[in-house]
């Protein structure tokens, strides 16, 4: 347990980490800080924070792990901000969605006994502030740290209790190598849900067709919904990576078009398969940045309780959801829905209960 733990930036990472901490019992005080008079009232009612403040400086005092959870623009602002409060023996961290143009500077700026250990959970949502903040946030997320080779090992031992309690795990990189993944998993597919948007936006007949928008183009854009300050903050700090991912993301797409302008059509359904065959091996890869999940499909009618109907009898056969999603719901005609679990067991067995109940369902 640690004693004490101090969050700058109470929004959705800040106000995730201090609900998984102070839910958990993971630290016996847990102080914030943030500019937002909202984001502070929101971080005390929902138990995100024991305390909160305006002042970084303040916040700080006396903590044993100080977690930087402002946008990437500003966290070395912060930092320099609350140095001089930090006393030896302090582990710093951040969750920025950047990590080689703040690790190297901030490791350099601690002084005697304070450590820096650059941090990123892979796991967040498209909304912003601490409104949107949810305490099971991190549960089964990679959570990438890039410490400095000199980081003594007792304080990594302290940031994967930190990790572990909040329910992720640890995985651990070199920053330049986070920044070129973090790129093409993250960034890119960011970068291209909110151009998408914008192509939509500006066609002249988008009023009439933008409320016919089915589940292609609401998949592929949700990220689009996020704040404009935190990802312009990151396109910023990772323009390199960014560009040169996005480079090979146009050729691609010169690839396709290509294919499509001369009708051609094994070259498109070769490409297309390409890309069917990666997707589908995603979710049961064993490693890699996604989480190894085993799922299964149900297809229930559309009416209330329909959720209810799938997890109480898996709840009370002991088998834990780790992820859910709507995949398809016509109006009055049901709909399919994705259940993922941790084992391929628990997934197996999940199928066999729901059977039981009546219910289609079949593993993926
Ligand atoms: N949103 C995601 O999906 C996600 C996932 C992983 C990591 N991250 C990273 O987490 C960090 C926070 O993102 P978020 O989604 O929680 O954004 P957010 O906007 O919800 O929260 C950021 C908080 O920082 C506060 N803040 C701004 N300037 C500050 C300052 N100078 N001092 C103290 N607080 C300040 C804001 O008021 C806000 O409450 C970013 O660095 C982002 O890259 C985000
Ligand atoms: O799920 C989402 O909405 C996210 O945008 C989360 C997401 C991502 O791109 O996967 C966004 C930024 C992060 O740094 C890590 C995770």
């Amino acid at each position: 347990m640690f004693e004490k733990v101090s969050i700058i930036g109470v929004g959705l990472i800040g106000g995730s980490l201090g609900m998984a901490l102070c839910g958990r019992k993971l630290a016996r005080r847990v102080t914030g800080a943030d500019p937002d008079p909202e984001n502070r009232r929101l971080a005390l009612e929902r138990g995100a924070v024991h305390q909160v403040c305006a002042d970084p400086g303040e916040a700080v005092r006396g903590a044993e792990l100080v977690v930087l959870a402002t946008p990437v623009g500003c966290t070395m602002t912060v930092l320099a901000e609350i140095l001089p409060r930090l006393e030896p023996g302090t582990v710093v961290t951040d969750v920025g969605s950047v990590k080689a143009s703040i690790a190297a500077r901030a490791a350099a700026m601690m002084p005697d006994g304070v450590w820096f250990v650059g941090g990123h959970p892979m796991a967040g949502s498209e909304q912003t502030g601490c409104a949107g903040a949810d305490p099971f946030l991190f549960e089964n997320a990679y959570y990438i740290i890039t410490p400095a080779r000199d980081v003594p090992e007792a304080v990594l031992k302290r940031m994967q209790a930190l990790i572990a309690g909040v329910g992720a795990r640890m995985v651990r990189m070199h920053p330049e190598e986070h920044d070129r993944a973090v790129a093409a998993v993250s960034h890119l597919p960011h970068l291209i849900a909110a151009t998408l948007v914008n192509t939509l936006a500006i066609l002249p007949d988008r009023d009439d067709f933008l409320p016919l928008a089915a589940g292609g183009f609401r998949d592929t854009t949700r990220v689009a919904a996020s704040g404009a300050a935190m990802w312009r903050d990151i396109f910023l700090a990772n323009r390199r990576a960014v560009l040169d991912v996005l480079a090979v993301f146009r050729r691609q797409l010169q690839a396709l078009e290509d294919a499509v302008g001369a009708g051609d059509g094994p070259a498109i359904a070769d490409l297309l398969e390409r890309a069917r065959q990666v997707r589908h091996s995603l979710p049961a890869r064993a490693r890699g940045y996604l989480p190894a999940l085993f799922e299964l499909v149900a297809t229930v009618p559309d009416r209330p309780g329909m959720i209810a109907d799938l997890a109480a009898p898996l709840g009370r056969a002991g088998i834990n959801i780790t992820d859910i999603e709507i995949l398809r719901v016509r109006e009055g005609e049901g709909g399919t829905i994705r259940l993922a679990f941790a084992t391929e067991e628990d997934r197996d067995a999940a199928v066999a209960v729901l059977k039981k109940e009546g219910i289609q369902a079949a593993g993926r």
